[in-house]
């Protein structure tokens, strides 16, 4: 693993390059960088947390496809039919995609982790802030722009919901494959509970790594069966032209220093 570290100035974060498709590991003065290591004794209960408020309609959703680094579900997002509020938020956003990261085990594959716990999957619900912004492309490079909800996978019952996603993965094996995906309810990928959750200030986890998202990361996850998680394992990161076929896995980034940064909890 070759890391070119650069002279670093009390600025600049030790830069090592990161081969894949992780990019830079950290970012020249990121100092809210993520996904981070979620230590549950030292979050801070914060009583003015709201319960989330998601409104999705299954209408807006539009296709499924493989972007060589995970595989996106993309939502109309030109108006606000699906959106999140409430939580820590003060605005209103729009769910314009949701993803996931996992590993080749069941071992690891999430970003977050919970006291050093690494679940096999985690989930991201990507929204951005239709009070303040009129496009995503706009809202990512923006302090308040995004909320991204994280959801961690554990490997258990099969879920229902999930299925109709997982039928739909043979179709979008190769890089840049694009499938009609639609009436599908991001919603029923959330856990039956979403009053707790853990919130803090970070970033997008893979380039261009902007420091712009809320992470409202749920406390209860959920589950999936084994079968539908190794179908998750059949993803290539490669294009169908490319001689040497990858299967995409382990399409997460490391933990990053917290920085100083607190992470609150709606719950005690
Ligand atoms: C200007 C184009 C930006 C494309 C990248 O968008 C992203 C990247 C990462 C995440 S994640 N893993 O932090 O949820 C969400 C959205
Ligand atoms: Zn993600």
């Amino acid at each position: 693993r070759r890391c070119n570290l650069t002279a670093c100035s009390s600025k600049y974060v030790l830069s090592q390059m990161h081969p894949m498709w992780q990019g830079p590991l950290a970012v020249p003065g990121g100092d809210r960088q993520s996904p981070i290591d979620i230590v549950v004794r030292k979050s801070v209960f914060d009583s003015k947390l709201k319960p989330l408020e998601t409104e999705y309609d299954p209408q807006t959703c539009q296709q499924i496809w493989n972007n060589g680094y995970s595989f996106l579900v993309e939502y109309d997002d030109t108006t606000d039919k699906s959106t999140l509020k409430g939580g820590p938020l003060q605005d209103k956003f729009r769910l314009c995609q949701f993803h996931f990261h996992w590993g080749e085990s069941n071992s690891w594959g999430s970003e977050h982790t919970v006291d050093r716990r690494l679940f096999p999957a985690e989930l991201h619900l990507v929204h951005w802030n239709s009070d303040k912004y009129s496009l995503f492309e706009e809202a990512v490079m923006e302090d308040n722009g995004l909320a991204v909800i994280g959801v961690f996978l554990k490997v258990g019952k099969r879920h229902e919901g999930l299925q109709k996603l997982v039928d739909a993965l043979p179709a979008i094996r190769h890089k840049g494959s694009v499938v009609d995906f639609t009436r599908f309810d991001p919603g029923c990928l959330l856990p039956t509970n979403t009053d707790d959750y853990w919130t803090y200030h970070g970033s997008l986890t893979t380039p261009p790594l902007t420091e712009s998202v809320t992470w409202i990361v749920m406390k209860q996850h959920i589950e999936v069966s084994h079968d539908q998680l190794a179908v998750f394992r059949s993803l290539l990161f490669t294009s169908a032209e490319e001689e040497v076929q990858k299967s995409m896995v382990n399409n997460f980034r490391v933990q990053q220093p917290l920085r100083g940064r607190t992470v609150r909890s709606s719950f005690t």
